[in-house]
């Protein structure tokens, strides 16, 4: 290395150095910080409201400065009026009067010409370099000079440009994905920066970044709309659990910790979706028609008795009798409301007792000769009250208009589905108490919440109860400290000292014990089911069903979303279609749509055989084009009878030494496959930090690889063998007994 070299390296040391003594001092700082505010403060409600902010703010910095502690600072740009700034994955400032900026966060607008900046439109820049890092030591620079006057040299001059984002793009794979602001390219960089309001469609082919820029996307949001985001949350919706937990280090490394990462499964709180659909059952259960369907039904669940079968309701006047008239006129009344099944409730309970106290009053007080009625009004506001009391009345009520739970009355229904045509009703019946909730029952429960109305009797009576308990507890403490108020005021100085009994009464005591909400929004929405997220990501949104996008729509209020997908990789029978086809309802035409066309994962090799594929059923099929090749060629290989042998052969010449092999084969060959091989990973939730995973066709989507083999590709769907086939960053290899497919061939 030449001097000049080594000068430029210790610069940035010395840089880094100082960057982490002040990251050290901030964290300690921050640290004492967080335990200050966490001591008890004064009384008012405001020192607590300011100590559980400061708390929650300081906390949130801590996890920051922690999470982002390896490749803090990963680049720099060098001014033409010789400002330089250092970029990292948060801000630092100095400890001065100014806070002056150490370290410039990649999200600030100054940092936007590290990711645009071309030798054509410089944005003021002279020079952008990548710093590697490995701990706190630097280990590489890589210079991009953009102002092609200048004729100074660094020794680390990086001629093409891409060196970092190839280096990045072929290293081993870890099983998590990684963030990717060290090199966001410039067409990803407007999407991830684009206006948080009204909808965005990313579409893009394999590996273009659409999942990586959907989530620094977020982590952009939250940045720019901190105050808004933070108290309303980010959702982040991916298609299986093991996706999520491939994603879940990308938020925290870039020190963001409020986002909500869900599948569409966990979206019902209190329900755990674990079950399992037929693939016709699921495509029924999402169909559009079933939001109709469910209506209906509850619809019928507000029942008249037969006409000439009324109700006898026995009464200590004489029976009552719910007939069909008094029945039809309340329904009537209760639906005019317009208001969900369950609130409008009350509105037909009101109607029959009133219609059945007139009936009383009139038989009663009825006067033979025909004269007016012998009840005065005191007499008849008794009839009311018995018969508005009476448990036979309001059992008689109940059978008409019952009070119903989203998870009674789905289960109902899905034990004998109407309103749908009856081939689809046998797909997805079940028994009652039958299975367990399945991803594609969360949106009907949500319907059925949204027909029904929340009924949110129990959970006040349940708050109140709790209030009483506290009142309760606080008014012994007050007894207690009452009681030794003959020990501790004795003496005739101390009596001016206030006992807290003296200046407090249990209520508001009960009401200081309160415990102060320190959920973060994102845990707070994740509890309810009526949350309206800040913003809301949707990955694989091709998948989603008619009635997940319902559902979705009514947690996003204001159509503040980033929608991110690929046509090409939709799974069969989910085939929503369009764009316009799923947004239509909600948002008319008003959406903006970008196309992101690189892939970044793939090399052309892989890519052309990949593309061959859904070009046999679609010739004007163009996929995105890979930024690089390997000159590995894929290949393919006959079993002959011993498939589980052949794959296993393959296995052990394709496991990487560092980095992951994931084999994609069909469900119903998976135990066949694994007998032979050992410590391979796979099930619903294999772990995929594991160097063999097992996967299935639909598990694989969204991941990423080393390498893959795919086993007997005949039996995959096209858009199925699509995915698995562009999985790898390295290396695919195909083993078959059967035949394979056209175009594989
Ligand atoms: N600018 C970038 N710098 C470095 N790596 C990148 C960049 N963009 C994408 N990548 C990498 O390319 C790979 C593919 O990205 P990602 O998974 O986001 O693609 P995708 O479009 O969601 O793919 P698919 O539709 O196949 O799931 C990831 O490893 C990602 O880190």
């Amino acid at each position: 290395m030449s001097t000049r070299e080594n000068v430029e390296l210790q610069k940035e040391q010395e840089f880094i150095d100082r960057l982490y003594d002040r990251v050290d001092a901030l964290r300690g700082d921050t640290a004492q910080r967080v335990e200050d505010a966490l001591t008890p403060v004064g009384n008012g409600l405001q020192a607590r409201l300011e100590r559980d902010v400061l708390v929650a703010e300081r906390s949130g910095l801590l996890a920051a400065l922690n999470a982002v502690d390896g490749s803090l600072c990963f680049g720099r740009i060098d001014l033409r009026d010789g400002a330089a700034h250092h970029i990292g994955r948060i801000g630092i400032r100095e400890d001065d009067t100014d806070h002056t900026p150490l370290l410039i966060d990649w999200r600030a607008p100054v940092a936007r010409p590290f990711y645009l900046a071309t030798g054509h439109t410089p944005m003021g820049l002279r020079r952008r370099r990548h710093l590697t890092t490995e701990g706190r030591t630097v280990t590489e620079l890589h210079d991009e000079i953009l102002d092609l006057g200048d004729r100074e040299r660094t020794g680390f001059e990086d001629p093409s440009g891409d060196a970092v984002l190839l280096a990045a793009l072929s290293s081993a794979r870890t099983g998590r994905m990684g963030d990717i602001v060290r090199t966001i390219q410039a067409e990803q960089d407007r999407i991830i920066r684009a206006p948080h309001r009204g909808v965005l469609v990313v579409e893009g082919g394999p590996g273009t970044g659409k999942t990586a820029v959907a989530l620094h996307r977020a982590a952009f949001l939250l940045y720019e709309h901190r105050e808004l985001l933070a108290k309303r949350a980010v959702l982040v919706v991916g298609p299986n659990p093991a996706f999520l937990r491939y994603i879940g280090e990308v938020l925290p490394a870039l020190g963001e910790t409020g986002v909500m990462l869900a599948t569409q499964a966990e979206l019902f709180p209190g329900v755990h979706a674990r079950g399992t659909d037929t693939p016709r059952a699921a495509a029924v259960k999402g169909g559009a028609d079933m939001a109709e369907a469910l209506a209906l039904a509850v619809r019928d669940r507000q029942a008249l008795p037969e006409p000439g079968a009324p109700l006898i309701i026995p009464h200590d006047d004489g029976d009552l009798v719910l007939d069909w008239e008094i029945a039809y006129e309340a329904r009537q009344a209760a639906r005019e409301t317009r208001l969900p099944h369950n609130l409008a409730r009350p509105y037909f309970t009101f109607h029959v007792i009133d219609a059945l106290t007139r009936q009383l009053t009139e038989r009663i007080g009825a006067d033979p000769y025909g004269g007016p009625n012998f009840l005065g009004p005191d007499d008849v506001a008794q009839l009311g009250k018995s018969v508005a009391t009476s448990e036979e009345v309001h059992a008689a009520v109940g059978e008409l208009w019952p009070l119903l739970t989203p998870e009674g009355f789905l289960a109902d229904y899905l034990a004998e589905p109407v309103y749908v045509p009856d081939e689809d009703a046998e797909a997805i019946r079940r028994a009652a108490g039958d299975g367990e909730w399945t991803p594609a029952d969360v949106p009907l429960l949500d319907e059925a919440a949204e027909l029904l109305g929340d009924d949110d009797s129990a959970a006040r009576a349940a708050a109140e109860a709790e209030r009483q308990e506290r009142v309760a507890y606080a008014q012994g403490v007050l007894d207690l400290s009452r009681g030794s108020e003959t020990y501790e005021f004795e003496d005739e100085e101390d009596s001016e000292v206030l006992a807290a009994h003296d200046i407090i009464d249990a209520e508001r005591m009960a009401e200081r014990q309160e415990e102060a909400d320190h959920r973060s929004a994102a845990e707070r929405a994740a509890a309810d089911r009526t949350w309206a997220f800040g913003h809301i990501i949707v990955d694989e949104a091709q998948e989603l069903s008619p009635m997940a996008w319902r559902l979705l729509m009514r947690r996003s209020p204001t159509r503040s979303l980033t929608l991110v997908g690929d046509p090409a990789q939709t799974s069969e029978e989910a085939g929503i279609g369009s764009w316009d086809r799923i947004l239509e309802p909600y948002v008319g035409d008003r959406f903006e749509h970008v196309r992101l066309g690189v892939n970044y994962r793939t090399p052309a090799e892989i890519m052309d055989l990949a593309a061959r594929v859904v070009r046999a059923q679609d010739p004007s099929f163009e996929p995105p084009g890979s930024v690089r090749s390997t000159g590995e060629t894929p290949w393919t290989r006959d079993s002959g009878a011993d498939l589980a042998g052949a794959v296993a052969r393959a296995v052990e010449e394709l496991t990487p030494e560092e980095g992951r092999l994931a084999v994609i084969a069909p469900r119903e060959l998976h135990e066949e496959i694994a007998a032979p091989l050992d410590g391979i990973t796979a099930g619903a939730e294999p772990d995929l930090t594991r160097p063999v995973v097992l996967l299935g066709p639909r598990e694989a989507k969204g991941l990423e690889f080393d390498h893959v083999l795919v086993v007997e590709p005949g039996r995959f769907g096209t858009s199925d063998l699509y995915v698995a086939l562009t999985r790898a960053t390295q290396r695919l290899g195909i083993v078959h007994r059967e035949d394979l497919p056209e175009s594989l061939r």
